[in-house]
């Protein structure tokens, strides 16, 4: 129809979702707003901390839009962090230099039964407004381009509330889904009913579509996996299904190997992610051929540049020509990235 030239579904980003084999196909990066743009950093140190700049909608909206700016990506990502969800629950959140994220780490059974999922909407009210602001600037300045909205899976933010930083093995939250998995549900729960309402809210602000980070999913068993990862999505996709009808969903179990198949079929998803160390000819045959992919190129092969970046880019290319098919890294750009290597690959994508 040709009305539909003027709808949001003409957005490349959003026929790709909907089952649509796009090509060239449309892309993003993850972690596209960051230290490896000057302008970025130019911008954050005027903003002070990280949370600051998070809670701060006029300086996170310009970052926001900063790299669809210079290089015009399909998709624009909300500039925000997994933690400001755990953030907004009460829990002290700093970003220590060099260091990564730090929390205040729940102790015990009373601060978890103390978290109440119903302020989270209310205090992260400065975010929402980064959302509205963002979807009108691409209006104006890219209107091809899609606004993905996200959070964290349960799972990986209660990891991080659980240790209080990052890890290797994340003892404590692995420990207690075993030790105490009544309580461990429980913090699930919390964060389902939290993150649920927080997605709905982003939809509410202008987000025309969301991404589920469970960057942690790979550590567990595959009983443990459908548990705690499967599980929960699929739960929080139940509400974005009566809230927020025909919002679309990528999935992003990171390092789930052959369980990304499982998830795929139950979590209810609209798409699910590729990390890098998946082979997309493995992903294409095991996730339904309706069904987006988006992916994996190593981060590193995109510092690297060059005959790397370009063989390793068309290799993916090729494992994914003819089906619904989102470019992307398998995790996020790198701080050393030249961004002039990020030119050099959307004009590759661009000519694919
Ligand atoms: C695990 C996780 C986090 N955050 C996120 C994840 C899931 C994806 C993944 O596995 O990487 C997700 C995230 N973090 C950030 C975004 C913004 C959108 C984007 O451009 O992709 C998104 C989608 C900004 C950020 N989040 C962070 C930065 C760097 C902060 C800075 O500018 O100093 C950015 C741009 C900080 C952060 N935040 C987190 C860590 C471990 C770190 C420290 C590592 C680092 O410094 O790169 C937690």
């Amino acid at each position: 129809m040709e009305a539909d030239r003027t709808t949001p579904q003409a957005k490349p980003l959003l026929r790709a979702l909907a089952g649509e084999a796009v090509w060239p196909p449309p892309a993003w990066l993850m972690r596209q707003a960051g230290r490896y743009l000057p302008e970025y950093r130019e911008v954050r140190a005027q903003a002070g901390d990280f949370v600051s700049l998070c809670t701060n909608p006029q300086l996170a909206a310009e970052v926001t839009l900063q790299p669809i700016r210079r290089y015009g990506m399909e998709a624009s990502i909300l500039f925000s962090d997994i933690l400001m969800v755990p953030w907004a629950l009460g829990q002290p959140l700093r970003f220590a230099e060099g260091e990564g994220p730090l929390l205040e780490p729940l102790r015990d059974a009373d601060a978890i039964a103390a978290l109440d999922p119903s302020v989270v909407v209310a205090r992260s009210a400065p975010i929402m407004e980064t959302v509205a602001r963002v979807r009108e600037g691409l209006a104006a300045e890219a209107p091809r381009t899609t606004l993905i909205g996200f959070a964290g899976g349960c799972f990986t933010v209660a990891c991080y509330m659980l240790e209080g930083k990052g890890s290797k093995e994340f003892p404590a939250a692995r420990g207690l889904a075993y030790a105490d998995p009544a309580l461990f549900g429980r913090l699930i729960r919390t964060l389902q009913e939290a993150t649920a309402e927080y997605l709905v809210a982003q939809v509410e602000a202008g987000a025309e579509s969301l991404m589920i980070f469970d960057s942690w999913a790979g550590m567990l068993s595959p009983g443990q996996f459908r548990r705690w990862v499967i599980e929960p999505t699929a739960s929080i996709l139940r509400t974005l299904r009566r809230r927020c009808p025909g919002i679309p969903v990528i999935g992003f179990p990171r390092l789930a190997g052959p369980l990304l198949a499982d998830y795929a079929a139950r979590a209810g998803v609209d798409a699910v992610a590729m990390d890098t160390s998946m082979d997309p000819r493995w992903a294409a045959q095991a996730v339904p051929e309706t069904m987006a992919l988006q992916g994996n190129l190593d981060p590193l092969a995109l510092v690297a540049g060059g005959a790397a970046l370009e063989a390793e880019t068309r290799s993916i290319l090729a494992a994914m020509r003819g089906r619904p098919y989102i470019f992307n890294l398998g995790h996020g750009i790198v701080p050393q990235t030249p961004p002039e290597h990020v030119t050099s690959l959307m004009r590759l994508l661009r000519s694919a």
